[in-house]
């Protein structure tokens, strides 16, 4: 069983910027999957996703990869010779944990895990590049600096993977979602003083975008074809493709 996040449920009195520091890692699986709908599911469709698209003598890579969730599901399902996956964070107490929890598998597939700001690594020979919950929390003048070193890395055929949590430009719909999200936060234990605490300790530091500001910047990087292929509440995933080869 994961240590159960209750890092916010007793009132803090300065509240500071969120961190993925030491404390937040040590309960990151349980505070994920009770913080993001749908988690689990996209975790489990970028394995399939996977199976689909992971080219022979190819990179994979996870950026933002926190415990390394999507890396372990992207190694189970890949099934052509001579891939390896490199998984990147720039927390380091993610990328210890991240390491151990890798190791304590045993698999073919060689995974790297490097303590890096994704904005700084090279991106080449990518046949998938899996962004998972990590977009937002870069400055929004950055997204599109990234995205466009992606595209430039990947090869033909090539698939990324963008998670995001969203904001939506009907005010209406954007108020329902953001309320049911809450919901399902309430239903999963968490009190209405852990979700605010947290929600202001994310406000400077996760901005969220529209799914259409998505699909302009992945195509402004280059992707011909983008679509949402998941969304639960204001939660979802994108899959962008590079050319016209759709496998
Ligand atoms: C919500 S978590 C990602 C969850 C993970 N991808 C998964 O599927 O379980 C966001 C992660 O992105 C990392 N991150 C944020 N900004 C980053 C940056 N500029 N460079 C590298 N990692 C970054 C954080 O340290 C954190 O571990
Ligand atoms: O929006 C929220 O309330 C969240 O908890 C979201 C979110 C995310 O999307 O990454 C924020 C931080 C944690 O990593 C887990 C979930």
């Amino acid at each position: 069983m994961p240590n159960r996040d209750t890092l916010f449920s007793a009132p803090i009195n300065k509240l500071g910027d969120w961190t993925f520091d030491a404390q937040v890692a040590e309960v990151f699986p349980d505070m994920i999957q009770r913080s993001v709908p749908g988690y689990s599911n996209i975790i489990s469709m970028i394995g399939m996703l996977t199976e689909r698209f992971a080219q022979p003598n190819s990179t994979i890579y996870d950026l933002g990869c926190s415990l390394g969730a999507a890396t372990l599901s992207m190694r189970r399902h890949i099934q052509v010779d001579h891939c390896h996956i490199i998984a990147v964070d720039n927390s380091s107490a993610m990328v210890e944990r991240c390491r151990r929890h890798i190791d304590s598998f045993r698999a073919e597939t060689p995974v790297q895990v490097i303590e890096a700001d994704i904005r700084d690594i090279d991106i080449k020979n990518a046949s998938m590049v899996v962004l998972n919950f990590t977009l937002q929390f870069l400055e929004p003048d950055d997204r599109q600096l990234l995205l466009n070193k992606i595209c430039r890395g990947m090869l033909p055929g090539g698939v990324l993977v963008l998670s995001e949590k969203f904001n939506f430009a009907d005010q209406q719909i954007g108020e329902l979602l953001f309320d049911m999200h809450h919901d399902f936060k309430r239903a999963n234990g968490y009190s209405e003083l852990e979700i605010s605490q947290k929600r202001s300790m994310l406000e400077n530091v996760m901005r969220t975008d529209t799914v259409e500001t998505h699909k302009a910047r992945l195509h402004q990087a280059g992707f011909i074809h983008s679509e949402l292929w998941f969304q639960c509440f204001n939660f979802g995933s994108l899959i962008a493709i590079k050319d016209g080869v759709v496998r």
